[in-house]
């Protein structure tokens, strides 16, 4: 099952875009023996700022067709590393080809947007930075695909 990130904005040379591009490389190593990835990112941007709308048809077009979508949204669902390894284990073993997370821009993710989701995961109740969030899930995706191949990067 590939993976999709569909995110907002373009990440200059920066600490977070090595830290994005390490975890997803580490995520497309560690999930080859398990069906997962890879995995890559496709950054929209919305160069009149037109706003929400316009981003959310531009982050639309980003999701490859039939893809399952997961928004990250802090209205989602909280889950541990281990239930978002056994989610990813799910989607992969229901046979989808793709798998996409949308993160929203700075207004967030449209309403339409968010209704065509068919999940959404929350990183706890309060508001991160998108480029903050687009790290967290490369090391998520990492480490869940760390806790489905039986590995001790994780620990409790
Ligand atoms: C700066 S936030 C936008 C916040 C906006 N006020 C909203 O209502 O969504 C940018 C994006 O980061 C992601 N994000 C921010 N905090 C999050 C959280 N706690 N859990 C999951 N995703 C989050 C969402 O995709 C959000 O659209």
């Amino acid at each position: 099952m590939r993976v999709q990130l569909c995110t907002v904005g373009r990440l200059r040379a920066s600490p977070e875009r090595d830290l994005i591009r390490d975890y997803l490389d580490r995520f497309a190593k560690q999930g080859r023996a398990l069906a997962l990835g890879p995995a890559s990112e496709i950054e929209v941007e919305d160069k009149k700022n037109l706003g929400m709308e316009a981003e959310a048809q531009l982050l639309s077009r980003a999701i490859p067709p039939g893809a399952l979508i997961c928004t990250l949204d802090e209205r989602g669902q909280v889950m541990s590393s281990p239930e978002f390894a056994a989610q990813l284990g799910r989607w992969r073993d229901s046979g989808r080809q793709d798998l996409a997370f949308v993160i929203g821009g700075a207004d967030g993710i449209h309403p339409d947007l968010r209704a065509k989701a068919d999940f959404s995961i929350s990183f706890g109740r309060m508001v991160w930075p998108h480029m903050l969030v687009r790290v967290m899930l490369a090391e998520q995706l990492y480490r869940a695909a760390t806790i489905l191949a039986g590995g001790p990067y994780h620990r409790l």
